[in-house]
This record gives structure tokens, C-alpha cells and sequence, in this order.
């Protein structure tokens, strides 16, 4: 009886097929209670031309014998299965078992966990399969598979801006690739890599932070990761290449349960591929496609003819409000809101063009002048009412406090009405504040970098903005001194501005807007905004509730749990813009800052391991004259070259590179010899970078300090704390023997720290010449130059 009813034109599905539906889900319903339940409900006629599905007798008991099977899953694999606070599971896989559920009545609960583990409860049976798995001979042994429910390509992921300029499989030799223990597929296509060299790790995040920190060079990905990481607020990673190889996710169900899988696969299929796509497009982020021209909304004829009659949509923008909006180097718009604007103008199927401006001020002079037909992350005023109109908010903020690290922000304006803020200049939140607070004093700055700088340096004690523009601002520019100190009750709408005067374009353009679905938002700011911040709730309102009912005490914990809270964010965002702090900027090595922290505990892991402890120090040769020659911009080149090559160079574990000045370097090694320390040198002589300041080479080239330290025995204590401050000493003073003697060379030594007896020498020391207690002498010197 099912298969007479179909759903393929949509209007008569509506009117006159609903008395047969209805007929028919009865029938279904008496004859069968336990069969499938019927296909999408109505509202999907329009979407769906897919019949409702017929199950053979076999499926239909098997379904009565188990209405829902449990498929295992990872844990961390956003956005396929996404488990929230309250351990509801969401994401794609979810979305595309709903659907089968609804064709099929075949009910599966997720259970996310340890990948590895779930994979063995398949072989135990204590569950009854896996979701998000790849067909694999090894599980075929004890599983059937279903047909793809989803086909993705693998790309390599690396760290922002490429460093390693990794291209194509063949810049992958030598390269440490970080994968994920029990990932059969990427095991696969990492074994097709020659020369590769692959670490493993237990989850999803730890390989997130090891290709953030430069512990690893790549991953692969096929938008999961990246998802993942961008929700963590680590938006530091980026696609590199296409790997060129198509990954298909499976169901699996164990083998003694054909039906099960038989029953998923009419699903799939009755779902269709488009149906998919569609879901793919709501949770994965470029570059996954997303479907072409399935979201287009309907407009009237009269709102198609405003449209064709005014041609490109003139677009006005803030030229510099990253990472809402700003302009490319070539000049065109990007940012949170141009990603937006092009989500809803693709559902309106036309094109905008973009009005150059140079300011704020100017943009809004213009929109003012009706020389703007949209202005985009505009905030909704009541004095911009006047010459814009609105569509529905895309982005509400929260406003936030920043003061220097240090300062103390008592969590309400009124306590500081003492101090002085600052805010950019045109910033709607202006008003807004000096409403609320009048006797606070805010002065304008022209732009969000004057603004952090001012706080960073100690003129003003504040400044307030919108959180993502403070932490992109942090990131982009280096202000680490700073922190994120409070959150403002007034929240920011963020919406597109249409001109006056165009009430159909409004329209229309306010419909493209709200068909843009939330995750999608969701995920295009996810993909900017590196902090991600938990609102804490808004107790104050309940604070007089509390004081009139005089329970206290209660308000008391409710106030420390509002606190607690408040705090725990901003401990979340301020690790995150910690960790920026150790990383030097320009060429993506640790910094000075960090060296600083690293050398002692190092020396003190040495020292406890009784092992050696390398340190080179290298200097660029004649570099001011590099720069007086060639210009600063083309000395931040060379930096970043020869950073590069130090992170190519140092890919053992326990390697550590460090910018530690202008145009010093440092590299930790718990395992080198002098040979390493040389053939950076030639490495970058190799570079072939013209110098013709240089009276050393015709190219630039490094001088180079290396020192074996050896610590003494410390069998019976711990290491002097004051060895470390020695070792960086001696490298120094050999960094500047190289210099001396002409510079392009090496000169190391090997240092023994203080033996608690003669002759008591570290293990890692007994095969390198050991001088006398703390003393260390040349062991080799290259005359390169
Ligand atoms: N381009 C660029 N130059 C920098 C940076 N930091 C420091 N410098 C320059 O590095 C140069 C270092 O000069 P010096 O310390 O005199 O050393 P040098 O010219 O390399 O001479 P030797 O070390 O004796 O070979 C100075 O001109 C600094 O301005 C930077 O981030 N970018």
C-alpha cells in the first residue's frame, strides 16, 4: 500500500494528497503497529520526492525484535556527533539517523567515547556497531556495512599561513604527521607517504595542539578537525592541500544482523544524495561545497524587478573592523559579516559591489548620503534609523572590558567612574554607555589597535569593545599584555542596513537573511573568532527577587556561582590569548619569553634524566646591514625564511626553536651533535639570500654558538638552580667567538657542570671530551667563511 503514495509535486501533496496520507498512516498504523512508521512528515513534502519506505517481512520483525540498536562513535569527532553539556548528541550523523528513524522506524541511539574502545565493544557485542567508521577488512570480519551516508575529500591541515609551505605529497618527507590512534583510513594514506614521519595520539584535541604548537607539521582532515578546532577557539589551522583521496563514512552493524543494515540502506536511499548534501552544507565548513542554489528564497515579481533595475547592490562596509569587516590586501571585503552577506545574497541569487572607503566615519557619511544601497555589521540605533532599515539581527555580542594585565576591573562601570576608557571613534556603543553610565569617561580613539595599544601601555585603564574584536585585535597585532577583565550587560546586534527608500529590497533582503540557518552563522564566526566566551547569566535581575524574599544566604551562593562562573570564562579566555604569548609572531618559533621559561625546567629534565642538554644560539650575520641595504620589510623576509628552516630542522621530539631577539635564534636539542648545529649554517648559506652588504658572503649567512651541557651527578640532590644561567653563558660566549673569528661558522664546546666526585660524569657525557669541573673548552671550529 505504501509505495501508491508519493510525494512529488508539492502543492498537491498538500491539498488533495492529505486526505490519502492521513488514510493511509491509519492503515499503516492498524495493520502494522510495529512496521515502519511513515516516510517525512508533510512539511517535508516540498523538500522530499522520495517514496515512503517498504520493509520485506524479515526487516519488519527484525525491527520489532530491536525498535532501536546502539552504534558506537568518537567522542570528539564535531561536527558528525557533537555531545553537548547535557550529553545530548547532535551534528551530522545524528541529523542523518533522524531521518532513517523517520523513513524506516529503525530508532539508533549514538554513543560517543574512546574510538578505540567503542571499536572493541563491536567485537564483544556490547554494543551493536559503529557510526562515523570507514569499511575496513579488519572489521568486516565482524560487521556489515551500509551504503556511504556521507563522501568527503581528505585535506592536509597545517598551521595558519603555511609555514612549512607544504604543497603537494612530496613536501611531506621528513615531515612529522600527526594522526589519530585506531584511524584506519588516514593510517592508510599516511602509509602511501615515503618518508613521512607519523605520531600518534589518543585524541582529536591533542592533535590539535600538536599542529598548533609546531610539535607536529600536518594532519589530515576533512573538516572535522578544523571545526573542532575553531570551537575550541584555536582558529590557528588551515587546509593546505587536497590529499586527493575520497573518504566514505559508513554504518556498521554487526554481521548476524543483515536486516539492520538492509533497513539503513532503504533509508539512505530514500533520503536521497541531495537530502545529504544539504546536511552536509548545515555542518561542515569550507572547503566543503555546499549545495548549489537548494536555498534560494521565492521573491515577487515586484521584488525581482527593484532587484534587476538596480543592478549590483551598491555594499558599503567598515574598512577596518576585523574580523566582522575589513578589506583584503587586493581590496575586497572580508571578514564575519562579507562571509554572511554572501550566505544571504546567494539565497537572494544576486551579486553586490563593493563602495571603497577609507574610514568608518566615511562609510556612514555615505550610507547617510544614499550612496550605499546596504551597509553591512551595522549596529541597530535609533539615529541610524533614520536613513537605514534593518534585517533581522545576524550577530549579537556581548561588550566586554579590557585592562592591562594586572589591573583589577570590579565588574560594573560605576566603580571606575574615576578612570579613564577609551573607545573607537562612531562606535554605537558610545551612546549606549554614556546613557547608562553618564559619569563615565570615555575618550575615542580613530581605531581598535590605538585603542589596545593605549590600554597596553598604561594611558588609559580600559578600553571597551565587542569580544571578538578584542581578541582578534590581541592575536593580529601582538597585544598580549592585555586581558579580557569583564563582560557589559549591553549586548551588540549586528545586522545589514538597507537604504531608505528601497522597502522591497529591505524586504527581500530580510528573508535571504533569516534563511540563513543558525549553525551556519554559527559556524562562519567560529571560523574568525579565536576566543569563545560563556556568557555567565544575568543574575543582576534576580538580585532584588532575592533581597525581597530576604533569602541571603541564597543570594550569596548564587552571586559565588555567577562569579564562579564569570571567572572560569575568564580563565577560559585568557589561557587562550596566553597562548599566544609564547610564540613569536613573525616567524611562528617560541619566543624570548618563552626560551627564558623553557631553559631552566629543560636543564633541570637533563640534569633529573641524566642526560645531555644541547644549546645552539645563532646570530645573523651583518644583518643591520641586510636591512640599511634592502629595507625592513625584506630583513622581516629573511627572519621568517630562516625561521622556517629552523622549524624544518628541528623535528625530533624535545627539539625547540626560539626566536629569542631581532635576529638571534635558539634551538634546544635533547639529542644533537655539533653535525646539526652545521648544517643549519650551510642550510641557510644554502638559502642563497643576496647580501651584498656583507663582508663575510655574497649571501646572508648565520654565526653559530653550540654547547653540549652535561650535567653533573645528582644522584644524591638536585641540580644547582644556577646551571642554566651557565650554559646560556658559555653558548654565548661561543656564538660570539664565531663572530670573531670571521663569523659563517661554528664553534661549540662541551660544558661538564660540577661533578659531586672526580670523575662522575653524566652517562650522555662519557662518549664527548669532558673538561674539568665547570670549565669547557673548544672542541671544533669551522672556518666556513
Ligand atoms: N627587519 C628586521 N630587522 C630587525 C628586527 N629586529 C632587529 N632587527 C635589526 O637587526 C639588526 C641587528 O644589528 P646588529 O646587532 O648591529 O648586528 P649585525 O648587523 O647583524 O652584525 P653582526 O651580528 O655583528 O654580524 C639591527 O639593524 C636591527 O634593526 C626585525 O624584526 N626585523
Amino acid at each position: 500500500m505504501s509505495q501508491t503514495i508519493r510525494c512529488v509535486v508539492s502543492d498537491g501533496c498538500r491539498s488533495g494528497w492529505v486526505a490519502l496520507y492521513a488514510l493511509w498512516l491509519i492503515a499503516v498504523t492498524v495493520a502494522a503497529p510495529t512496521s515502519a512508521t511513515p516516510a517525512a512528515p508533510l512539511a517535508d513534502c516540498q523538500a522530499q520526492s522520495a517514496p515512503p519506505v517498504e520493509l520485506t517481512p524479515a526487516e519488519q520483525a527484525f525491527l520489532r525484535a530491536h525498535p532501536v540498536i546502539t552504534l558506537g562513535t568518537g567522542d570528539h569527532w564535531e561536527p558528525y556527533v557533537i555531545v553537548g553539556e547535557d550529553g545530548t548528541v547532535t551534528g551530522y550523523d545524528a541529523d542523518v539517523l533522524e531521518r532513517i528513524a523517520a523513513l524506516t522506524g529503525l530508532r539508533v541511539r549514538l554513543l560517543p567515547g574512546d574510538w578505540r574502545e567503542r571499536q572493541e565493544q563491536t567485537l564483544s557485542r556490547a554494543i551493536d556497531g559503529l557510526s562515523t567508521g570507514v569499511v575496513h577488512p579488519e572489521r568486516a570480519e565482524h560487521l556489515r556495512f551500509s551504503a556511504p551516508y556521507i563522501r568527503l575529500q581528505k585535506y592536509l591541515l597545517v598551521p595558519k599561513g603555511n609555514p612549512l609551505n607544504l604543497q603537494s605529497r612530496d613536501d611531506l618527507a621528513g615531515r612529522a604527521i600527526a594522526l589519530h590512534h585506531g584511524n584506519l583510513f588516514d593510517e592508510k594514506v599516511a602509509s602511501g607517504l615515503s618518508h613521512a614521519r607519523i605520531l600518534r595520539f589518543d585524541t582529536v584535541d591533542e592533535i590539535i595542539d600538536a599542529v598548533t604548537t609546531g610539535d607536529a607539521d600536518a594532519t589530515f582532515d576533512n573538516g572535522s578537525l578544523l571545526y573542532r578546532a575553531n570551537r575550541l577557539g584555536r582558529p590557528f589551522l588551515q587546509f593546505a592541500f587536497d590529499l586527493n583521496e575520497p573518504l566514505e563514512l559508513v554504518f556498521a552493524v554487526r554481521d548476524d544482523w543483515p536486516e539492520a543494515i538492509s533497513i539503513i540502506d532503504k533509508g539512505l536511499a530514500a533520503m536521497g544524495e541531495d537530502e545529504r548534501t544539504r546536511l552536509q552544507a548545515r555542518w561542515f565548513l569550507s572547503p566543503l561545497k555546499s549545495p548549489a542554489g537548494t536555498d534560494e528564497i521565492l521573491l515577487s515579481d515586484q521584488e525581482r524587478s527593484v532587484l534587476e533595475g538596480l543592478g549590483p547592490i551598491r555594499l558599503c562596509i567598515d574598512p577596518d573592523w576585523m574580523p566582522f569587516d575589513g578589506l583584503t590586501a587586493d581590496g575586497r571585503s572580508q571578514g564575519i559579516m562579507a562571509e554572511l552577506l554572501n550566505l544571504a545574497m546567494a539565497r537572494l541569487g544576486h551579486t553586490t559591489q563593493l563602495v571603497r572607503t577609507a574610514s568608518w566615519s566615511e562609510t556612514i557619511q555615505l550610507a547617510r548620503d544614499g550612496h550605499c544601497d546596504i551597509v553591512s555589521a551595522v549596529a541597530i540605533t535609533p539615529e541610524r534609523a533614520e536613513y537605514l532599515d534593518f534585517t533581522g539581527s545576524l550577530l549579537s555580542e556581548p561588550m566586554v572590558v579590557v585592562v592591562r594585565e594586572g589591573a583589577r576591573f570590579e565588574g560594573t562601570l560605576d566603580a571606575h567612574t574615576h578612570q579613564r576608557f577609551v573607545m573607537v571613534a562612531g562606535h554605537a556603543g558610545i551612546d549606549m554607555l554614556r546613557r547608562a553610565h553618564p559619569a563615565l569617561v570615555i575618550a575615542t580613539v580613530p581605531d581598535v589597535v590605538t585603542a589596545m595599544r593605549a590600554v597596553s601601555l598604561g594611558h588609559v585603564f580600559g578600553y571597551i569593545d565587542l569580544l571578538p574584536t578584542v581578541a582578534y585585535a590581541a592575536r593580529e597585532h601582538g597585544i598580549l599584555n592585555v586581558k579580557v577583565a569583564g563582560d557589559l550587560p549591553q549586548r551588540y546586534e549586528l545586522a545589514i542596513g538597507v537604504r531608505k527608500g528601497l522597502p522591497l529590497l529591505h524586504s527581500s533582503l530580510s528573508r535571504a537573511v533569516a534563511a540563513v540557518p543558525a549553525q551556519e552563522i554559527r559556524a562562519v564566526r567560529d571560523r574568525w573568532i579565536s576566543v569563545r566566551y560563556e556568557q555567565p547569566p544575568d543574575l543582576l535581575r534576580f538580585w532584588p527577587w532575592a533581597l525581597a524574599l530576604a533569602l541571603a544566604v541564597l543570594g550569596v551562593l548564587v552571586w559565588n556561582h555567577h562569579l564562579q562562573r564569570l571567572n572560569a570564562a575568564l580563565r577560559a579566555a585568557n589561557t587562550r590569548i596566553e597562548m599566544l604569548t609564547i610564540t613569536d609572531g613573525l616567524t611562528g618559533l617560541y619566543n624570548r619569553r618563552h626560551f627564558q621559561e623553557r631553559l631552566p625546567s629543560e636543564w633541570q629534565r637533563a640534569a633529573r634524566a641524566q642526560r645531555t642538554l644541547h644549546l645552539l644560539l645563532a646570530d645573523i650575520d651583518h644583518f643591520k646591514e641586510y636591512n640599511d641595504h634592502y629595507g625592513h620589510p625584506a630583513g622581516d623576509e629573511v627572519l621568517r625564511q630562516i625561521g622556517a628552516l629552523l622549524i624544518q630542522l628541528t623535528r625530533r621530539a624535545g627539539d625547540l626553536a626560539f626566536r629569542t631577539g631581532g635576529e638571534e635564534f635558539a634551538v634546544m636539542f635533547t639529542e644533537a651533535s655539533v653535525s646539526d648545529a652545521e648544517r643549519l649554517r650551510v642550510a641557510v648559506e644554502g638559502l642563497g639570500i643576496e647580501h651584498a652588504g656583507s663582508v663575510t658572503a655574497p649571501v646572508v649567512t648565520l654565526s653559530i654558538g653550540f654547547l653540549t651541557a652535561c650535567p653533573a651527578d645528582i644522584r644524591n640532590g638536585d641540580p644547582p638552580l644556577t646551571d642554566w644561567d651557565a650554559i646560556y653563558t658559555r653558548a654565548d660566549v661561543l656564538l660570539y667567538e664565531a663572530k670573531a673569528r670571521g663569523r659563517n661558522q661554528v664553534v661549540s664546546a662541551v660544558w661538564q657542570a660540577a661533578a659531586a666526585e672526580e670523575g662522575v660524569v653524566a652517562p650522555g657525557c662519557k662518549s664527548g671530551p669532558v673538561a674539568s669541573s665547570n670549565a669547557w673548552r673548544h672542541d671544533r671550529g669551522s672556518a666556513a667563511s
